[in-house]
Order: C-alpha cells, then structure tokens, then sequence
C-alpha cells in the first residue's frame, strides 16, 4: 500500500479582544446499526413505520420481559471497531444508565459504561487541501435509542412513538483531537464514509441514524500541545456538549458559536460551566440545557438481566478476514493502480457505489481519462438531476465504450461529449451509435486537405496575414472544424494547416 504522509491542519484560532484563541472539540458519534431488529428483541427497525407499530412487548417494558441480544448487532459494532482500526474487547458488560423520560419506558437506557465492546482505534482525516490529521478513537459502546415525544402534533397533548425505543446504537467517542469547526465536518464525513463502506451504518444524517453530540472547549496557543505530551486534561478549557447534532452545516456553525461564547466569558474574568447545551440554527446561539450542577445522576450500574457479553477471538479473526477494503486502501490503490491524483482519489473514493462504479469503467483502460470522464461528464451531469451514481443512466460499460472510441482516435473530444448527451438521454451502444450517425472523426488527410484547400483558395487575404502572423493559423483550423462538422481529428487539422501555410 502507498504511504501517504500528511502533513497537520493548523488549529482554527478566533481572535479574542485580548488573546488569540484556539479551539478543542471531541465528538460522540451515534451511529445507528444497519440491522432489522433492535438491539435487545426482534421489533423491526423499519424507518416511518405507524407510531408505536415496532414495539416488542420488551421494548415497551412490560413486567418479566427479559431482554435478549441481537448477535447482528454485536458483529457490526465489532467490524466498526475493526474498521477503525480500534482494540476489540473479548469481554464486555452492559450497564443501566437511570433516568425519567416519557420516551423511555424501562426508566433506563441499557449502555456500556464500564466496558465497552471496543477501546482504542484511530481514524485519518483529511481536509482535501492535503493536509490531515489523526484523531484517535477513544472507545465504542453499544447502547439502547430512546423513543420518541411528539409536542407538535396537538398544542394540548404531547405524544410517545416507541418504534424507535431499543434500537442498537453504537456511540463512537473520539479524543479531544478535532481542532475546528472544518475538521468537525471532515471527521464526521470520513466516519459516515467508513461506516457505509462496511454497512454497518447507512449515514442516513436527514433520519437521524447518524447524528453528534459535539464538545467544544477553547484554549490559549500552546496549551493543547502540553495536553498531547502528557495528556493531562487540565490544560484544557472546560467543555461544553453541544446535543444531538445531524447536521454537517449546523456543527461548523454550532463550534464557531460556541467558542465565541467562551472566549466572550472568560475574557470577560467569568469561567464557562460545564453544560449541555442546543444549537438553535434559527438564532445562531446555544443555549443550556442542563448544567453540572443539576447533572443527571445515571446511578449506573451492571444490568442484572444481561449476562457479561464474551465473544471468541477467532469469531473477530473471522470478521476481520471478511472486511472489506476501506477508503484509505482504496484511495491509495486507485492512485497507484490508475495514475490519480490524491484528489480525484478522494473524489471517486468518497461513496463505495461510485469507487465501484469508476474501477469498472478504468479496467483496461487508461485510468486519468476514465477518472476525468467519470469525475467531469457523469459526476457533473448527474449532479444536474440531483442523482447519485447508483441512479445513473449511463452504465460503466457504456462509458467505457465512449473512453475506447475516444482511445482509438475514432471520434474526437469535443464528438464525445455529444455521444455521451445522446447516450445519458436515449441510450445506446455507443459505437453503433457512431457509425449510424456518422460521428467518426475525419483522420483521412485527403478529406481534410480538400477542405483545408478550398478555405485557403477563398481566403487569399488571410492567408496572405496569417503567413507573417502565424497566431492566425488557428482561425484556419477552426474554419476546417466547422467545415466538416467538428468531426476532423484536430490533431491532423493543426499539422496540415501549418504545413500548407508554412507557419
Ligand atoms: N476539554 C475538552 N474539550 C473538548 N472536548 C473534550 C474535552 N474533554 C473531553 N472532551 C471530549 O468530550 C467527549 C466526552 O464523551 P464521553 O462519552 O466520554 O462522556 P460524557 O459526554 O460525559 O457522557 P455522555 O455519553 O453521557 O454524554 C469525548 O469526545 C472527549 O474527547
Ligand atoms: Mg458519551
Ligand atoms: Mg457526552
């Protein structure tokens, strides 16, 4: 594999009235698990289901019912943490997390406080300006989703869906790493791209299946490097945890916001609480939710009903066997393997449907022109009809059909665009298509020296002017163009034209 060396983002700093300040951010990714049945029964997951439709008898917590592990869901937090590189935990334990909701019938959110299912693992994150940065991953517990309050349906009444109650989880906690609202993006970005290579999580932000609490703290220059040496958290501000965001926007706003809120404070001599807070977007402000003070006593403790959960080595070593390849190896296999730049790497990385999508079309053939085709024509024009590539019209065969034409110097650049119009519209093989209507470029010389001599015989004054002036040399290949329909090989166009005129 191709070792890529980046080199490091610079931290966002705001400008305080007295200091510059730097920002420290740590996220809690939930992630919900591709699976059809919840965590701890067999309710369906399905997505905008009738309120209250997916509810097992346990979900809703009725007396004696016992909760029973769904091994789906415990083999997908496990290829997670492969995928992320991160310490997989043979043993780990499920605890209650207590408190009173109305969307939570049990009273308890069954979690992985003390021992998760996996510990630690790294993720790289670039910024596409060719630097990156590696944010380690602090650990990944599996845990339960809470039901659903509905206050907007009834101005009187407020109501509870728990199709959503029990649903599995996996709450991904990265170290204090992140150092501005950009990277924020980029490290959510490249998680929801990991999770979807492996399937273990659709990325599905709009539904909520993938959403971050972000903790946010600002310090002086210097200060978050002496936190990395000894990795003493009182170097650091306090933190303040932004909930339950899903959003890409909403997150760089609510950083940039918060730490504007900070610095105003302790500028000011005043020191930032610890808290909970919203974002509201309409506002642009955070505002609290909860503070330490009134903090939630979870009163955690090891679930009686739940047995510690103990898995094999050899049942990871099997999973691990069966990974896919992740974006990293594909990026780095495409630069090598097909000549790209990281760039365009990234681009036909970013979703697993269009890296497939390009190595079917570049198979073969010369990999930049299949990435440049891919990348500017198909990207391009689906983005057009707001379609992703799974919806595309035109498939990698008949791409590539376009590419081998182009490649065999039967039609010309600008006679491809139009094969590709007529094939993205009304389909086709894309050589028939060019035989039946007689796009095939004109590399005879013969045709092109009649053409090129009948303009040259109309034309004495140009050609008189473009003798000392060999710029206009041009105006005489254009008119060979248009001559013959913009089909003549623009290469043999430009050799006669300075052959005949001497330029
Ligand atoms: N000084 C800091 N500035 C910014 N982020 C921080 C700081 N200290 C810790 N963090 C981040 O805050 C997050 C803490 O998440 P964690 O799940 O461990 O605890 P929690 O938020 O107290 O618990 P809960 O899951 O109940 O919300 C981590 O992502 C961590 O990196
Ligand atoms: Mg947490
Ligand atoms: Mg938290």
């Amino acid at each position: 594999m191709l070792d890529l060396t980046y080199e490091m983002p610079k931290p966002k700093t705001i400008a305080g009235a007295k200091h510059d300040w730097e920002l420290v951010i740590g996220m809690e990714v939930h992630a919900q698990v591709s699976s059809n049945a919840k965590l701890f029964s067999g309710a369906s997951t399905q997505f905008g289901a009738e309120p209250n439709s997916n509810v097992a008898f346990v979900d809703a917590a009725m007396p004696g019912m016992l909760p029973v592990i769904n091994e789906y869901c415990v083999e997908q937090a496990v290829r997670t943490g492969l995928g992320l590189k991160a310490d997989i935990n043979l043993k780990s334990a499920f605890d209650r997390k207590n408190y009173f909701y109305p969307d939570l019938p049990q009273g308890y959110q069954i979690s992985q406080l003390y021992q998760p299912i996996v510990g630690e693992g790294e993720v790289l994150v670039e910024m596409g300006d060719g630097t990156a940065r590696m944010v380690r991953i602090e650990r990944i517990h599996m845990e339960q989703d809470a039901g659903k309050s509905i206050h907007d349906m009834d101005p009187h009444m407020s109501f509870v869906d728990l199709n959503r109650t029990g649903v599995c989880l996996m709450e991904i906690v990265s170290r204090p790493d992140i150092r501005g609202p950009e990277e924020a993006a980029a490290y959510i970005a490249k998680m929801r791209q990991i999770l979807r290579y492996l399937g273990t999580c659709d990325g599905n932000m709009q539904n909520g299946n993938l959403r971050a609490d972000v903790n946010v703290s600002i310090c002086l220059p210097g200060a978050y490097e002496k936190y990395q040496e000894t990795q003493d958290f009182s170097h650091l501000g306090t933190r303040c945890e932004i909930k339950n965001m899903n959003s890409m926007r909403f997150i760089q706003q609510a950083i940039e916001v918060e730490a504007r809120r900070q610095i105003a404070i302790v500028e000011g001599g005043g020191t930032v609480d610890q808290e909970t807070r919203l974002y509201d977007p309409d506002k642009g402000e955070t505002r609290s939710m909860r503070s330490k003070e009134e903090a939630h006593d979870y009163r955690y403790f090891p679930d009686p009903d739940l047995l510690p959960l103990e898995i094999e080595q050899a049942w990871v070593d099997d999973i691990a066997a069966r990974l896919p390849e992740l974006p990293d190896a594909k990026k780095a296999r495409f630069i090598v393997t097909f000549g790209l730049t990281d760039y365009d790497a990234s681009v036909l990385t970013a979703e697993v449907e269009s890296a497939a999508y390009f190595e079917e079309v570049a198979k073969g053939r010369n990999g930049k022109l299949a990435a440049n085709w891919v990348i500017n024509e198909l990207f391009g024009r689906l983005k057009k009809e707001d379609h992703d590539i799974t919806a595309s019209p035109v498939s990698p065969a008949q791409l590539g059909g376009i590419i081998d034409l182009i490649a065999s110097d039967a039609i010309s650049g600008k006679i491809a665009k139009d094969l590709f119009e007529i094939i993205y519209t009304e389909g086709g093989d894309p050589a028939q298509i060019v035989e039946q209507r007689g796009m095939k470029q004109v590399t005879d010389t013969g045709a092109i020296e009649t053409a090129l001599d009948e303009i040259i015989a109309a034309n004495p004054a140009q050609v008189e002017k473009a003798k000392v002036n060999p710029k206009l040399a041009g105006w005489f290949v254009g008119q060979v163009m248009k001559a013959t329909g913009g089909k003549a090989n623009p290469k043999a166009v430009n050799e006669l034209v300075s052959k005949k005129l001497g330029s």
